[in-house]
């Protein structure tokens, strides 16, 4: 039997559709949610992604504010932009845009966004209180996943997840969260012996290693669900769509699956910290 085609633009239409509401509600109180985002230097990719988050709040009718900072940025120069979105009380949220140039310290620059407008989830605080379940934002990309879980009514609790990938944003977060819904979860790297083997094990396959085609069909179990978190140039996602498409019961396509729920999460979160710093339930 064909597989469920998992359609990301649809989740995402629904999150957005339900975000209107909320959005009118706020600015008949003179409020309108604000993104900012901070991207360093010139990436290509990385620009279309600002310009889609731009292009999305603009469509909801929510301000962003876009800031651009050349490659020889330090890490200094950006801490100072990051506190000056801190401390601006018109913008509710920020991101910096990952990856940054190799010289920064993204790690200093993640942790210094207020745990208030981490409406992407990347403070080591925001990992923690997300782990523990204490409310933060998750990372947009992991609550991308969830919320397309979800959506289909897919089941997680007692099903093995194989999580393939354990970067900060993406593979670590999702791992916790499926933990947190009761999956039993497997993290794989790149030291991880027997990758296929272990994936022949998986319920869900969560595809998160940012290297094109990189899960094979042949590796599944019959009737796996698989979750493609790839973004690679060319929109390819990390699993072979082709050869998974005929051994899984369900699959995100890419384009078309994770990615734009990503960025329709990006926006909820931003609209609950208006909310909240608006004390508006
Ligand atoms: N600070 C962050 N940096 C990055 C994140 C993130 O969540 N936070 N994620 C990725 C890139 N990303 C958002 O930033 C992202 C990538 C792809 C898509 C997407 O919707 N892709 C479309 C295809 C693209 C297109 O239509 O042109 C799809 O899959 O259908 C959204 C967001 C890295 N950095």
């Amino acid at each position: 039997m064909n597989p469920l085609i998992l359609d990301g633009r649809k989740v995402a239409q629904t999150v957005k559709d339900e975000l209107k509401g909320q959005i009118d509600e706020l600015q008949s109180k003179g409020i309108t949610p604000k993104l900012a985002t901070v991207l360093v230097g010139d990436d290509e990719a990385s620009k279309t992604y600002v310009q889609m988050k731009a292009n999305t709040c603009h469509k909801l009718c929510m301000a962003s504010e876009r800031v651009f900072l050349p490659e020889e940025t330090t890490t200094e120069e950006l801490l100072d932009v990051i506190q000056r979105l801190n401390e601006d009380p018109e913008v509710h949220g920020i991101l910096l845009q990952h990856p940054v140039p190799s010289h920064i310290d993204e790690r200093q620059a993640f942790d210094a966004i207020s745990l208030d407008k981490d409406v992407d989830g990347v403070t080591s605080h925001g990992f923690g209180a997300t782990t523990f379940q204490l409310g933060a934002y998750p990372c947009c990309t992991p609550a991308a996943i969830l919320q397309v879980i979800d959506y289909y009514g897919l089941d997680v609790e007692g099903k093995h997840a194989v999580v393939i990938g354990r970067s900060p944003i993406l593979g670590k977060p999702v791992s916790m969260m499926l933990l947190n819904r009761n999956a039993t979860v497997t993290i794989c790297h790149s030291k991880t012996e027997n990758l296929p083997e272990v994936v022949k094990q998986a319920d869900i396959v969560v595809a998160a290693v940012g290297r094109p085609k990189f899960v094979k069909g042949d590796w599944l179990k019959e009737g796996a669900i698989v979750l493609d978190a790839g973004y690679n140039p060319g929109n390819i996602g990390d699993a072979d769509y082709d050869t998974c498409y005929a051994k899984s019961s369900a699959i995100t396509p890419v384009p078309g699956g994770i990615g734009p729920v990503t960025i329709s999460m990006l926006l909820k979160h931003t609209v609950e910290a208006a909310q909240k710093q608006c004390k508006v339930s």
